[in-house]
């Protein structure tokens, strides 16, 4: 099955927003119902294919034949960006200036190399496609002719050794695929972002994912132990030992990568367990403040619980922590802020971390709401990306973004963002609702996850654009990173160059020259085109 091509996900998955949220919106945003109706799939009328027949040829012949280079228009639409909030707001106007010449479906690393012959043989650009959830122009090249590399027919579970506990992957295997091949054999990979119904392999290391239960499992990209990476220039293989002293670690170059390097066609990952239980609850806090240092408490002192997340007093009230509950949150203004924690592994383990922690969540002011909070949480953990089609739907506008920092910057950053945001749209006409979560922690920092909700204005996109460039001028002077886990691609590209600064920058573009002297991959993600 294909994801929606104007949304998110499984069509029949599609919830209408309840009534309390359409008042909410209403009376606290002032969003209106849009008027004009969206055109279908079949409205679209894709640009002609100008890629020549040879160069189509010479694509089909890498691929082992015609049926795996596909023109048709439904799937190059289909393949046109990603799905941030201005990917779908433009291809529900009927924009799809970003569309590939063609889709090209390779099954294994040597049809790789040679669809990276064909495309230099005839100047045609590639774009790398894993599950198309890219939300920063990562799918979008500053280059009009390319062709999208889905990665699709490369899914298998190639190895797995019990022994190391490591498995090989393909990159085009997509999450709940990999989860479940690995469950058959009594591992999981434990990597569960948002996007866990339609991302891959491939795409979590090359835009260095983080799931929602990093706090136990770890970033996507420190599970990592090998990549193999297809260039025009040739192979690169990297990572022969779980961790190695010689030398600068090439397999960090790789992680992050978008597409720019190389396409990454076989993924060397660690792999735990199945857990015997897990066990999920929610905790109260004053403040956001207050939950903060309890987090950070946690983080550094331990125990560590799997999942740990804390949401400000906007998330908290909205409801937005459970999206199944939206709107039905606390009815007392004074609900504080509620944090998820979240427990994987054997009984005794759990049991035990669980009961830690409680003692310290206890000191520092947390009060323990039981497991019905945790559990809903659970139940609709994939479920926003869902409101947000619904959001959409009702006029409103409805976006995320996200950064980390040290935890001594936190709350500078917290504030300096939301005001930004808040600000900028507020000029601009549109009120927003600006929420915050921490969903990401380590010893030394934390992530802080936004979302937006205001009214749309007149041209939606156009009137995002200043807010959420204010917002990344806010992460740069309060000195977080530009991304925690969403990777570059082309919307944060020119905040990257700033914060790599300008050696690093150059140092990045001296890789790309000798990988890929011709600068077919991916031109301008990650990095300005020459
Ligand atoms: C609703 C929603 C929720 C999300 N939640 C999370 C979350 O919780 N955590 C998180 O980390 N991210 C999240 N994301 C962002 C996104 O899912 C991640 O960046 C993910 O890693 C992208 O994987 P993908 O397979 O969809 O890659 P794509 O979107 O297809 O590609 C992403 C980038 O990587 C490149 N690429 C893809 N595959 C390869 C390859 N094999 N070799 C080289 N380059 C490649 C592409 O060219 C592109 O630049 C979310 C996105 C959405 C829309």
């Amino acid at each position: 099955m294909d994801m929606l091509w104007n949304g998110w996900g499984d069509p029949a998955k599609a919830a209408p927003l309840p009534d309390t949220v359409t008042g909410l919106l209403r009376d606290l945003l002032g969003v209106k119902p849009r008027g004009t109706a969206a055109p279908g799939l079949a409205d679209l009328r894709p640009p002609a294919v100008t890629a020549r027949p040879a160069a189509l040829k010479a694509l089909a012949e890498a691929v082992g034949g015609t049926e795996h280079v596909r023109t048709d228009p439904e799937s190059r639409i289909r393949h046109t960006r990603g799905k941030s909030t201005p990917d779908l707001l433009r291809i529900r106007a009927g924009d799809i200036a970003d569309i590939p010449q063609a889709v090209v479906l390779p099954a294994g690393h040597d049809e790789v190399l040679a669809v990276l012959r064909a495309c230099a043989a005839h100047g045609l650009a590639v774009v790398p496609f894993g599950g198309g959830t890219s939300v920063v122009g990562g799918l979008a090249p500053h280059r009009g002719t390319f062709v999208a590399l889905d990665l699709r027919r490369m899914n298998g579970l190639l190895d797995l050794d019990p022994v190391s506990r490591t498995a090989v992957l393909q990159p085009g295997l997509r999450a709940p695929e990999a989860e479940r091949r690995l469950n058959a054999h009594g591992y999981t990979l434990g990597h569960f972002p948002q996007s866990f119904e339609w991302a891959t392999i491939g795409g979590f290391a090359a835009a260095r994912s983080s799931g929602q239960a990093s706090a136990g499992y770890g970033r996507f990209d420190e599970m990592v132990l090998a990549l193999t990476l297809a260039t025009p220039e040739g192979t690169l293989d990297t990572g022969r030992a779980p961790r190695s002293a010689a030398g600068p670690d090439l397999r960090q170059l790789i992680l992050g990568s978008e597409g720019a390097f190389g396409v990454i066609t076989s993924v060397t990952v660690r792999v735990r367990p199945l857990p015997e239980t897990r066990v999920y609850e929610g905790w109260r806090f004053g403040s956001f403040q207050e939950g903060t240092a309890a987090l950070r408490r946690l983080a550094q002192d331990g125990p560590r619980p799997t999942v740990l997340r804390l949401s400000d007093e906007t998330e908290t009230l909205i409801g937005l922590a459970q999206p199944d509950a939206i709107g039905t949150g606390p009815e007392q203004g004074d609900a504080g802020c509620l944090a998820i924690t979240g427990y994987e592994g054997t009984a005794e383990d759990t049991a035990h971390r669980r009961a830690r922690a409680a003692d310290v969540l206890t000191a520092c002011g947390g009060t323990l709401i039981g497991t019905e909070p945790g559990e809903r949480w659970a139940h609709g953990r994939y479920s926003a990306p869902y409101l947000r089609d619904a959001l959409l739907d009702a006029g409103a506008f409805a976006e995320t973004l996200e950064t980390a920092a040290f935890w001594s910057r936190i709350p500078e950053l917290y504030t300096a963002v939301r005001t930004a945001l808040t600000d900028s749209l507020t000029r601009a006409g549109t009120p927003p609702l600006v929420m915050c979560h921490i969903s990401h922690v380590y010893e030394n920092g934390a992530s802080l996850y936004f979302t937006v909700v205001s009214a749309q204005g007149e041209d939606p996109v156009a009137h995002w654009t200043p807010a959420k460039h204010a917002a990344n001028e806010a992460v740069l002077a309060a000195g977080g990173t530009i991304s925690h886990h969403h990777g570059v691609g082309t919307d944060h590209r020119d905040w990257y160059v700033r914060e790599a600064g300008p050696l690093g920058v150059s140092a990045l573009r001296a890789v790309k020259r000798r990988l890929d002297p011709d600068g077919l991959l991916n031109p301008g993600v990650l990095l300005p085109t020459d």
